[in-house]
Parts: C-alpha cells; structure tokens; sequence
C-alpha cells in the first residue's frame, strides 16, 4: 500500500477514508472531481508550527499564504487557530475580509499592487504592506497622503540565494521580480526611504527564498543574512527591526523520492540560526514570522476522480482517463509536477499494471501522473491523488468548459461542502451575448 496512507484510514470495506469518512460515499454524495481536505491535518501542521516558537521562547506569528488555497472555510479555520494571512491581491483581502479576518492580521505582498489596492489596504487599515520595490513606496506615499493616514510596512528583500526547486518556484535570487535587491545597494536605499517617510511605520524586513525547498541550508543562509542586513542597519540608521519574516517555501512530500524534513524542522533550524546570530551581532531578539502555504494544507488534500475510459496500445504504457485534470490540477502540466494515486475503491489491492493517469482536457500534457502501479480496474473505479491541496484549487480553471470541483472539509467523521461545484451557468454568467 502507498505509505502516504496509513492503516487507520482504511475502513472494513476495504475502501480509503479521509477523517473518518468513506471517500466512495464522498465521491457518491458530492459528485467527482472532488477535493477533499483532512481538517485535523491542516490543524496539525499549524499547531507544529506554533510549538517549535513556544519551544525557543521567541514571539512569533504563522502567517498562512493565503495563495496555497483560498477560500472561506479555509480562512475562518486559519483565523480560528491564530493564523496570520498573507494576502496578494485585493481579491484575497477582500475574501478574508468577508471570512471575518480583521485587517490587521493580513499581510499585504505582491510585486505590483495597484492604486486601488493598496487604498483598500489602508481603508481596512492591514497588518503590514510588504513594500516591494521603489515605484510602490512612492504610490504608497501618494495613497496615504490623499487619505491623511498611516500604515505598517515591511520591506522585502531579495537576499541573493537560488534555492534548489523548480525555477518558477525561486524567489530570492539577484534575478528575480520580486523584493529590494541587497547586493547592488537597493534595499539600503529602500529602507531610508521609508524611514523618511512620516506615513509609514517599518516593522520588519522579510525574504522569501522559494517554494517547495528541501535543503534547510538555504533557509539558514537566508535567516544569518537577514540578521547581518538588519545589524548593519542599527549600527548605520539606528533601525531595529521588530519582525524578521522568513517568508515560507517548506518543501513537503509529494513521492517516493522526495525526502523532506518535516516542515516545523526547517523553522526550527531557522529560529536557532536567527537567535544565534542576532546574540552574536548584538541584535534585539526580533519576532519570528513564517509565511507556510504548501506545507499547511498540502499534505492534508486529496483530489478524488472517477475513472472511465482507459486506451491499451501494444508496447505503449496504457493510459487510464479520470473525469478531471489540469483544470483541477495544473501543477503537473505546469512544473512537471509528481503526485502518487491509489483506487479509494481498494488501496491494499496489489499492483499489476504501470499506467500513466490521463486527464480529461483537450491538451496532450494533460497527463497527471505518468507512473502510477495500479491494480485491475475498471469504469466507474475512484481513484485519489494524494497531497493536492496546495496550488490546486487555487489554480483550477474552467478550460475546455469544465467545471471547477466543489472542495469538500472533513473532519472527526463528518464532511461539509466549503465550494460547491461550478456549474454550466457559473460559467457563462459573465458571458454577454451580441
Ligand atoms: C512571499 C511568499 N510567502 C510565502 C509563500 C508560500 O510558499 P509555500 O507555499 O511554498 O510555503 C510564497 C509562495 O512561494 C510567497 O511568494
Ligand atoms: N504555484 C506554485 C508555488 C507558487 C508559490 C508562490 N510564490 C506551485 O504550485 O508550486
């Protein structure tokens, strides 16, 4: 059996379960393509996060990348279990907002927030704007001129680390699009400005490395940098940071091969580095935010599919068609992402086939897994892919007019429908006829 999967989760049907309910009687109640999260899980991983700050006696914030998945259940829950969010658009303060998450505990990133956003930014008066580059510091100036208020910032720094991930995944390399590069001088010029600015309040620096990391090293170079930044910065401008933000980017398990450390292990090793050195270079112990998405809710999703037709060529690796694909699921046709499957209808039964898993869009990378061992099947089986709850749903789109699924929550035996599924009319509602 898939060792993703442990033995308490098979139920005397023989059939996968997710928090205690049966994922057949999901996939007949709900209908598929089905996203199901284990709600205990997601509260897991948070609370992991939570200990590892507590253990080091350091003031902390888990700040939940909203982008990961997003959704109201998902932010009441969040919000319930102390989160702080990281928002990146005002579509996302404005779900937030209408979830119950007060202003203050979002965090407002991007790379290129508009006028209009960052004046809802201030009007719901945020936790902090991220400050980004040079040309928002000015428009952030502007907005908050015209409207006679102040806010908390932060700067983003790009600290010069290429983390070892996907490409579209690193973030904090001289080369990217996002945060104040520090080697060529132009986080220093941020920061005075901002600390010219009667408007803005900084609160903290932060970096964000990339996404789905596994080698802690880059997290602890990034953490010692961000300590020596800020420490120079003391010694030149009298700035002490409050907050050092780490950003996120905890690399989780998606298949055999990967070997992560366990998420709250790399925070660990992160808020030991930035004590250490910050005793060293004579620096106020600062709070500690991360910015988790992937590893809070990734692990803890399962995308459940029915599966139809299947096409058997001599010498050809047969590919077996599920009802979904990359309008549910781009990251394998993306990033080439990896996931591993089971058949819900029967995990332990042994394998006899390798099969590549075909999804249902009129696209030949539709393919969502390449590999898979599968037992006999048949039509109308289940099949669940394991650990999709991050960037899936967040990501899904309605091409080739397929509707989005509905995003079942599980939890202690119970499930409860948090997105209902798109329908024929969701998806030509913003259509205008001639
Ligand atoms: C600024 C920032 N913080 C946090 C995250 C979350 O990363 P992850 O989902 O890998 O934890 C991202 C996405 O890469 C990000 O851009
Ligand atoms: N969407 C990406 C992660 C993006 C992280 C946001 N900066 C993924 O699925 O891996």
């Amino acid at each position: 059996m898939n060792e993703q999967i442990s033995s308490n989760q098979i139920n005397s049907a023989g059939h996968l379960t997710i928090g205690g309910v049966d994922t057949l009687e999901l996939a007949q109640r709900y209908g598929t393509p089905l996203i199901v999260y284990d709600v205990a899980k997601i509260k897991s991983q948070i609370h992991h996060f939570q200990k590892v700050f507590r253990d080091n006696h350091v003031k902390s914030a888990v700040v939940y990348a909203t982008k990961a998945f997003e959704s109201l259940a998902m932010f009441q829950l969040a919000n319930k279990e102390h989160c702080h969010f990281d928002v990146v658009s005002g579509g996302e303060i404005y779900a937030a907002l209408a979830a119950g998450v007060p202003g203050k505990m979002m965090i407002f990133h991007g790379n290129n927030k508009s006028r209009a956003e960052l004046e809802m930014a201030v009007r719901h008066h945020l936790g902090a704007i991220m400050l980004d580059n040079f040309h928002e510091i000015d428009l952030l100036n502007s907005v908050l001129d015209q409207m006679n208020s102040k806010i908390n910032v932060m700067i983003r720094l790009t600290p010069g680390i290429t983390a070892e991930t996907n490409s579209y995944d690193q973030t904090g390399q001289v080369d990217s699009k996002f945060g104040f590069d520090v080697q060529s001088g132009q986080g220093e010029d941020a920061l005075k400005q901002v600390l010219h600015s009667p408007r803005m309040n900084l609160i903290g620096i932060h970096c964000h490395i990339g996404s789905q990391i596994f080698d802690v090293t880059g997290f602890e170079i990034a953490a010692k940098k961000m300590v020596k930044f800020a420490a120079d910065w003391k010694r030149k401008y009298n700035f002490v940071p409050k907050i050092i933000d780490v950003g996120g980017g905890f690399g989780i398990r998606y298949v055999k091969s990967d070997h992560p450390i366990a998420p709250e292990d790399f925070v660990d090793a992160i808020v030991k580095t930035i004590k250490s050195q910050a005793a060293k270079q004579h620096l106020p112990m600062p709070a500690i935010w991360i910015e988790p998405g992937r590893s809070i809710v990734g692990p803890a999703g399962y995308n459940l599919y029915t599966i139809g037709s299947s096409k058997r060529v001599p010498g050809i690796k047969p590919y077996v068609d599920v009802d979904g694909g990359m309008g549910d699921n781009i990251r394998p046709a993306l990033y080439h992402a990896k996931y591993e499957a089971v058949l819900a209808n029967d995990p332990n039964a042994k394998p006899v086939q390798n099969v590549r898993i075909a999804g249902k869009y009129c696209e030949s990378g539709d393919i969502m897994i390449q590999n898979q061992p599968l037992p006999k099947i048949k039509p109308g089986d289940i099949l669940a892919v394991l650990d999709t709850g991050a960037y899936g749903y967040s990501m899904a789109m309605d091409y080739n007019m397929n509707p989005r699924p509905a995003v079942v929550f599980v939890e202690n035996g119970k499930s409860k429908l948090v997105i209902r599924r798109e329908t024929y009319a969701d998806m030509i509602r913003l259509n205008q006829k001639l």
